[in-house]
This record gives C-alpha cells, sequence and structure tokens, in this order.
C-alpha cells in the first residue's frame, strides 16, 4: 500500500465523502484548465492512494514541475530583454504549451533587441539588407542604413561625396551611403557619449562605417588628425557589445599601433565608447613591467598594443588571439615596415583562422606597402579622402607649411629665433613640437634650447617610459609648451592645439614629414608647419615639393635647385627599389542611383 503522509491521510469513514469531494474538485480544475489553456488535462491517477491523495499528490507534483518550467520560461524571457510575464497555472501538458510559448516570446525578444540596436530596415540602394560580404565574416552585424539616411535624396549624398572629396574602391560594389551625421548611426545611446562634443562625423567615419558595421575588410587613408581612431573603433566597440554574454569571454579585437605612446593613447580613446557599453580596453607596449600588464589582461575584449611586446605575450601563452575576428593595423604603412612586418605576421596567424576582419588606417599609403597589406585581406574597400583617389601621399591642407633651405651649422641659431618669434607675449604658452631624427641630436637640442632659457621637455627612444610618459604628459597639459622629440612622437599623437612644428632635421622619408607636420593642424584646427632642408636630404626635395604643391604651398626657389627625382624608398623584403604598383586600379567615386 502507497505510504501516506499525514496530510494525505483520510479517515476511513469519510472516504466515501472525500471520493466524491475529489471527483467534484477534480471535475472543476479540468473546467478550470480547459478555460485557460484549451489543453483538456489528463489525470494521472494511481489507484492504490484512492482519489483524495492521487489528486493531491498529483497536484503537488504538477506545481513542482509547472513551476521548474515557468522558471525556465522565465529566465530565458528575462535574459532576452522582454518584460516578464505571469503564466497561468496549468497542468502538465499546459505547462509545457507556457513554456513553449515563452521560449518563443524570449527568442521574438531577443530578436527585437538585436533589431532596436540597428537601423530601421531600409536600404539605401533599393531597399534589401545587404549581406556580410566577407563570407564568413562573424562581425557582420547585418548593417542597415538607418530609413532616415536612406530617404535623403541623391543630391544631397552627391554633394556631401564631392564637398568631403571621398573616393570609395569596392571590389563588390556594395555602394553604401556614407553616414552624414550621427543620428544615422545604428548604435546604442551608451556608444554615443564621445560625440557630445562633435557636430557631424569626419569624412573617413561617415565612408568607413556602414562598410565596417557590415564586416568588411578596409584600408582607410586620410589626412593626418582626421578621426581615425573612432572610424575602427566605434564598429569594433559595436561588434562586442552586439554579442551575447557567453560569446564575448576572451580578445575579440586587436589593434596595433607602432609607437607605445600611440597605444596608449588609442587606449584612452576607445575607452570613452568602450567603457558605457560594458566592453574593456586594455594596453600592452614594451618597457613596462609585464607582470603588471598580464594582471591587467583579465576579462580584456580588445587588445591595443605595440607589436613586439604584443607577440612575446602570444609566444608565451599569456595572450590568446585565437578568438579575435577585427584585427587593425593603425599607422599600417608604418606596421607593415621592415622592422614589423614579422612580428605582425606571427600576430595575425595566432588570429581567428576564419571569419577575421581586417582593417588598414594610415594617412600615408606608400605603393611600396599595398601589395603586402593585400596578403592580409579579403577584398579590402578602399576609402580614401581628399583629393588623392590613388593614394598619393598628401599633407593635411590645413597647415601652412614652410620649407627654409639653410646649412646645418646655422640651424641652431634660427631654431632659437623661431621660438621667440612664436612663443612671445601673448602666445608665450603656445605649444610648439620640434622634430630631430636622432636621439643624440634631441638630447644637445632639448639641452641647448633649455640652456637658453626654455621651459623644455624631451621624447625619445634614450628615454626610460616613464620620462616619456611625464614629458608628454607635461605638453599635453601645458606646463612645458615645448617639446623635443624624435620620429617617436611623429605619427598618431593627438596633442590638443600644437601651434607649430618645426623640423630641424628633415626625416628619412617624406611619409613621416607628412605624419610630423600632421601634429598640428588636428581636427579641424590650422597649423603651422617650419622645415630646415639641407643639401643631405636633396634626395627627399621632389617628394617633398610633391607635397607641397598638392596642399597648394609655396616651393620655394631653393628647393627647386636640388630637381624633382622623387627617389623610391626601398623595401629589405622587396629589394632596393620597390615595385612601382602605379597601375593600381584609380578609384572611382561612388555615385548612388
Ligand atoms: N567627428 C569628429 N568631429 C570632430 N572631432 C573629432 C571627430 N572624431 C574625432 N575627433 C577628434 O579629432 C582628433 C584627431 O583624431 P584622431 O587622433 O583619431 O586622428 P587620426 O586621423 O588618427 O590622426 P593621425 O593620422 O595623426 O593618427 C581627436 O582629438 C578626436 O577626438
Amino acid at each position: 500500500m502507497a505510504k501516506r503522509s499525514h496530510e494525505d491521510a483520510v479517515p476511513l469513514d469519510e472516504s466515501k465523502e472525500a471520493r466524491r469531494e475529489a471527483k467534484r474538485l477534480k471535475k472543476e480544475k479540468a473546467k478550470q484548465a480547459e478555460a485557460t489553456t484549451g489543453e483538456i488535462p489528463v489525470s494521472n491517477g494511481d489507484s492504490n492512494g484512492g482519489p483524495v491523495e492521487v489528486e493531491a499528490k498529483g497536484q503537488a507534483e504538477l506545481s513542482k514541475e509547472e513551476r521548474k518550467v515557468l522558471k525556465r520560461a522565465k529566465k530565458e524571457h528575462e535574459k532576452a530583454g522582454a518584460a516578464t510575464e505571469s503564466v497561468a497555472a496549468a497542468t502538465g501538458d499546459a505547462a509545457a504549451k507556457a513554456e513553449r510559448k515563452a521560449l518563443k516570446q524570449a527568442e521574438k525578444a531577443a530578436r527585437k533587441v538585436a533589431e532596436t540596436s540597428q537601423a530601421p530596415a531600409v536600404a539605401a540602394t533599393g531597399g534589401a539588407e545587404k549581406p556580410a560580404a566577407n563570407g564568413s565574416a562573424s562581425t557582420a552585424s547585418g548593417y542597415r542604413e538607418d530609413a532616415a539616411l536612406a530617404a535623403l535624396p541623391q543630391s544631397e549624398i552627391d554633394a556631401f561625396v564631392a564637398e568631403k572629396q571621398l573616393a570609395i574602391e569596392d571590389p563588390q560594389k556594395q555602394l553604401y551611403r556614407p553616414i552624414t551625421s550621427f543620428k544615422y548611426l545604428p548604435v546604442d545611446e551608451a556608444q554615443r557619449a564621445p560625440f557630445a562634443g562633435f557636430s557631424a562625423p569626419t569624412p573617413i567615419q561617415a565612408a568607413c562605417w556602414p562598410y565596417l558595421l557590415a564586416g568588411r575588410d578596409i584600408v582607410g587613408v586620410a589626412e593626418t588628425g582626421s578621426g581615425k581612431t573612432l572610424a575602427f573603433g566605434v564598429p569594433c566597440v559595436r561588434y562586442i557589445a552586439g554579442l551575447e554574454k557567453n560569446a564575448r569571454k576572451g580578445i575579440k579585437a586587436c589593434i596595433m599601433s607602432p609607437t607605445r605612446e600611440l597605444a596608449c593613447q588609442i587606449r584612452d580613446q576607445l575607452v570613452k565608447v568602450a567603457e558605457p557599453a560594458g566592453v574593456k580596453v586594455t594596453v600592452v607596449y614594451g618597457g613596462r613591467s609585464k607582470d603588471e600588464q598580464r594582471a591587467t589582461l583579465r576579462g580584456t575584449h580588445v587588445v591595443v598594443a605595440t607589436p613586439g611586446r604584443l607577440n612575446d605575450f602570444v609566444q608565451e601563452g599569456s595572450i590568446d588571439l585565437s578568438g579575435v575576428v577585427y584585427m587593425v593595423l593603425d599607422e599600417a604603412d608604418r606596421m607593415l615596415d621592415t622592422g614589423f612586418e614579422q612580428d605582425i605576421r606571427k600576430i595575425i596567424s595566432a588570429t581567428a583562422p576564419t571569419g577575421r576582419q581586417t582593417l588598414m588606417f594610415t594617412a600615408t599609403w606608400p605603393p611600396s606597402v599595398r601589395d603586402l597589406a593585400d596578403t592580409f585581406m579579403k577584398q579590402p574597400v578602399k576609402v580614401t579622402i581628399g583629393d588623392n583617389a590613388s593614394g598619393e601621399l598628401r599633407a593635411n591642407v590645413r597647415i601652412v607649411q614652410e620649407v627654409e633651405v639653410t646649412e646645418q651649422h646655422l640651424k641652431q641659431a634660427r631654431l632659437i629665433e623661431l621660438l621667440k618669434q612664436y612663443q612671445s607675449g601673448k602666445n608665450k604658452n603656445d605649444r610648439i613640437l620640434v622634430f630631430c631624427l636622432y636621439k643624440k641630436e634631441a638630447t644637445r637640442i632639448e639641452e641647448f634650447i633649455h640652456r637658453r632659457g626654455f621651459n623644455v621637455a624631451g621624447i625619445h627612444g634614450d628615454l626610460n617610459q616613464q620620462k616619456r610618459i611625464e614629458s608628454l604628459e607635461a605638453f599635453k597639459n601645458g606646463s612645458v609648451p615645448l617639446l623635443v622629440a624624435t620620429d617617436v612622437a611623429a605619427r598618431g599623437l593627438d596633442i590638443p592645439a600644437v601651434k607649430v612644428v618645426i623640423n630641424v632635421t628633415f626625416p628619412l622619408t617624406v611619409e613621416d614629414y607628412v605624419h610630423r607636420i600632421g601634429r598640428t593642424g588636428r581636427a579641424g584646427q590650422d597649423g603651422r608647419a617650419i622645415t630646415f632642408f639641407t643639401d643631405a636630404e636633396k634626395g627627399l626635395a621632389g617628394g617633398l615639393m610633391n607635397v607641397l604643391k598638392a596642399a597648394n604651398q609655396p616651393v620655394p626657389e631653393e628647393l627647386m635647385k636640388y630637381g624633382t627625382t622623387v627617389k623610391k624608398k626601398g623595401h629589405d623584403a622587396y629589394g632596393a627599389f620597390y615595385k612601382d604598383t602605379g597601375d593600381m586600379k584609380k578609384a572611382t567615386k561612388i555615385t548612388f542611383d
């Protein structure tokens, strides 16, 4: 005989009455269930225990099962961000149905969440959503143009493309409209904070965002100081923030920078977009304790790094890049230089074997690195800003460029004259950046300037990292308005309001010249660059003249005497003379019809 609990026990003389009552209750319950669920409940009658016992036992089991089911369904529901719903009590089948229903709702809610974080589903050029183009790119979030962007008259888009001198070369002809306003950018409110002080996306941002959100590889070439960091940073954060919690684990994106200071700056800019979205960004670079950096890596989604240190971490197993599907080479031409090429190769081979989205951003894109870059990419879209469709070397046109052809022994006295001229009276605290070619030269010039009574700091490779950071910080915060640097400070550094750049010694390449002077005239401001040029650099005169002419700057007579020959840059891996890929297809400006 089945064992009864004391709650179930029914006195024998009451058993008839109890059976009748149980039958009545059972009928009532069946009716109730039918009314709420449309299902006919099935009794799990247990003849041994008698109707009361069966009923009581059955109810207890069902409600337990039901609670379990409902809890599970509710959890799913909540996970998808849907409002919780109470589900009516029912029998086993009804509960199963409720579970199915809740799960369906949960799925629907999840789809809705995914959709609302994107723009409304209207594509610009024909209405259909365009698929991610590089095959399995898992970063592709199904970009859809915002309805309002798609509804803009074509003439408005054409005017934007023409005014910003935007050229897009897409082997897959996806033809996305540029995101001309932040309101057309499909990201959550939380990720918009960094745009608060900006009126509109910069041209490189407007042009690249749609393709990057669609999962495409990109080469983005735009002048110095034109907002390339957020051009690659925003889609990176958007991709990671859109992943399910479980899928988010591990490093998903890797951003490579040629210098430590630039790596830190990229991290600082990205954090502003990433932190509100719950995405963790970490920086690793040489010259600092490895142990400290290892400790910061826990829970990281995006690693910003210089190649040497990152490669060390990968080789020793401290960093796992196998989940990296978003790979950025900032200052890409520098990263592909022979000095970094091997590290880059190793790092890229440690990233996800399929579905990687690879991005290269730079202000200068010499033909010597273009073929090499293509080996890491899949049908990249090439976006060029400026009257520069074929990626010719171009300086920022808002910078006044002055070239003084001089002699070595006259340089120091002239430098002091210039410093007095540009740091006097109300301009006493204007920031001036002085570039030298060699570390020893930078030390000598810094000491010389200091002896002449100027408040000056230095940054170059002979200084330890702590000192480099301190100098840069003092220059940024204005406590030291004069900085003497080598080319470690030439690329990418975004220092507010540098008024003048002075090149005491011309750099080794004209590309480096463009980057050096690009420390002024940033984010739409004006700037000035003054360059000493001597016989020793005559091989670079032709390249320099081209840059001056392209930016409508005067070419001094004395410079012309060196002739206009453009010395081709050698490449250790490809011989003394690079393969001039002048036959690269000319980019066609895209028209949207
Ligand atoms: N849409 C925008 N409107 C105005 N300013 C912006 C916008 N986006 C970025 N900026 C600002 O422009 C400055 C330069 O940006 P960033 O450092 O990304 O330039 P860059 O193109 O990478 O330059 P470089 O080629 O020298 O590395 C930064 O101070 C950044 O905050």
